[in-house]
């Protein structure tokens, strides 16, 4: 699941583990755990997200992969929300993991994501939900991930969802992109 800072995907994620039963991973999730660890990366990790800037790939990818390998018994299948960031990490992870069955490119204004995530920002704790950092997220969103959006694009497995509407309405499209996949 690809889409801006702010989008939704963390919101629609949950939905879909709520009704489908797969397997979780947020990337941004997992660096937080590991900054929240205290190790010597997790400061390394912090310093970078803190300027709105993205990790070194492999840092991220490993990450992905043992949570992947930890699961593997048990998973009903993958959802992985924001990753890729840029064209290469999705090209790394082909190599490493395999091919993605879907891509939902959860979509929604500029001026909606900076509203929503200034509002999550009063509560979420999140040392990047600041008004400087979220404009550099979105920056950086633009130049590095959308390209990865047109990567995608061209394989035929991206599902475009606006997520300007309410939760409930957003998760009902969301719905119809998995079950088609079936
Ligand atoms: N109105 C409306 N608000 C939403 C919707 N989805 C999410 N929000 C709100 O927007 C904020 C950001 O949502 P998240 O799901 O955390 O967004 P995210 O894409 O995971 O954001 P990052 O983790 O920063 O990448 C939250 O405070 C949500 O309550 C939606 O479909 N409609
Ligand atoms: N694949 C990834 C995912 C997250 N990161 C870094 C950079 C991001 O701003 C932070 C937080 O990621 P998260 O997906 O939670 O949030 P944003 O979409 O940036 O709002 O982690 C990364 O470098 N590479
Ligand atoms: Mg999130």
């Amino acid at each position: 699941m690809a889409g801006g800072p702010g989008s939704g995907k963390g919101t629609q994620c949950e939905k879909i583990v709520e009704k489908y039963g797969y397997t979780h991973l947020s990337s941004g999730d997992l660096l937080r755990a590991e900054v929240a660890s205290g190790s010597e990366r997790g400061k390394q990790l912090q310093a970078i997200m803190q300027k709105g800037e993205l990790v070194p790939l492999d840092t991220v990818l490993d990450m992905i992969k043992d949570a992947m390998i930890a699961k593997a018994d048990v998973s009903k299948g993958y959802l992985i929300d924001g990753y890729p960031r840029e064209v290469k990490q999705g090209e790394e992870f082909e190599k490493k993991i395999g091919a993605p069955a879907l891509l939902l490119y959860i979509d929604a204004k500029a001026e909606t994501m900076v509203q929503r995530l200034m509002k999550r920002g009063q509560t979420s704790g999140r040392s990047d939900d600041n008004e400087e950092t979220i404009k550099k997220r979105l920056d950086l969103y633009y130049k590095a991930t959308e390209p990865v959006i047109a990567y995608y694009e061209t394989r035929g497995i991206v599902r475009k969802i606006n997520s300007e509407l309410p939760v409930d309405e957003v998760f009902a499209i969301v719905v119809k992109a998995i079950d088609e996949l079936k």
